[in-house]
């Protein structure tokens, strides 16, 4: 029996069930449910304000439901022991990448290495050059500091960072915002790269309907304070949500599937 809870656990390493999360009395989400299954790559859409930053959040355990519950890897995230232990599994990257900028690429790589491992200096320095190699850095990248770095390095150095603990879910909160479209679909495929190669999940919120098209195995949408549908992006283009219709539908959406059918 333990071992099919920790199948399923496996199979589904996010699972959020029946979440409420508010500020005061502004209620963002109301009986939100999703799974993500493993190894898929997840789209999450939704208009500006739906909540999809503060669902990051709240499956991230830094911001508590004030419903529900959120399970990563069949443990709750409110759990202190189950969080430190889950934090171990997963990787992040914040808009912007969020490296410290008073480091260089190859010191913000090593810092996860260095605060939750205990491997040697040298062998974190070997891992954080090679994670650096990963992301599609050159190698002396590792010696420059974020400001030194064009959007698109500065993205990948945040991968870097987010794959040094070689995470079991990846975490991206609108990678390609801000990079033109040729690093935009650079960045996509090394995300399919990675992905293909280490085998994890990743949970990807993102405005991007290229990104959509080219990667996403699934496509969650928050709408109405729920996951108003969760499907492959051929799916939702026969939603008749309206939200949904005009997201995919409009102009945009209409370029991005012809790039893709292309
Ligand atoms: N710390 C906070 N205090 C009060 N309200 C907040 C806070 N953080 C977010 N909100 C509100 O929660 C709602 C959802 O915000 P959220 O940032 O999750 O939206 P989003 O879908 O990520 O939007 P965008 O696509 O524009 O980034 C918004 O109305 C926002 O004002």
């Amino acid at each position: 029996m333990r071992a099919l809870v920790e199948t399923d656990a496996e199979d589904v390493p996010i699972r959020v069930k029946g979440l409420r999360t508010a500020f005061g009395d502004k209620v963002i989400h109301e009986d939100l449910g999703l799974e993500v299954k493993r190894g898929e790559i997840l789209g999450v859409v939704g208009g500006s304000g739906s909540g999809k930053s503060v669902l990051l959040n709240t499956i991230l355990g830094l911001k508590q439901p004030d419903g529900g519950s959120v399970e990563i890897f069949g443990q709750d995230i409110r759990d202190p022991q189950a969080h430190s232990e889950v934090e171990r599994r997963i990787g992040v990257m914040f808009q912007q990448g969020a490296l410290f900028s008073f480091l260089t690429v190859q010191e913000n790589v090593e810092a996860p290495l260095l605060e939750h491992t205990k491997l040697t200096r040298e062998y974190v320095h070997d891992l954080a050059r090679l994670k650096i190699k990963l992301a599609g850095l050159p190698e002396d990248a590792g010696c420059l500091k974020p400001a030194e770095l064009s959007g698109g390095m500065r993205k990948r150095a945040g991968v870097a960072r987010a794959i040094a603990l070689d995470p079991d879910i990846l975490f991206l909160d609108e990678p390609t915002a801000g990079l033109d479209p040729i690093a935009a679909a650079e960045f996509d495929d090394l995300i399919r790269t990675l992905r293909d190669a280490l085998g994890f999940t990743v949970f990807i919120i993102t405005h991007d309907l290229d990104t959509l098209y080219a990667i996403c195995d699934r496509v969650a949408v928050v709408a109405d304070k729920k996951i108003a549908a969760v499907a492959t992006i051929k799916e939702l283009e026969r939603s008749d949500h309206p939200w949904i219709r005009s997201y995919l539908l409009g102009p945009r959406g209409r370029a991005a599937k012809k790039e893709k059918e292309s």
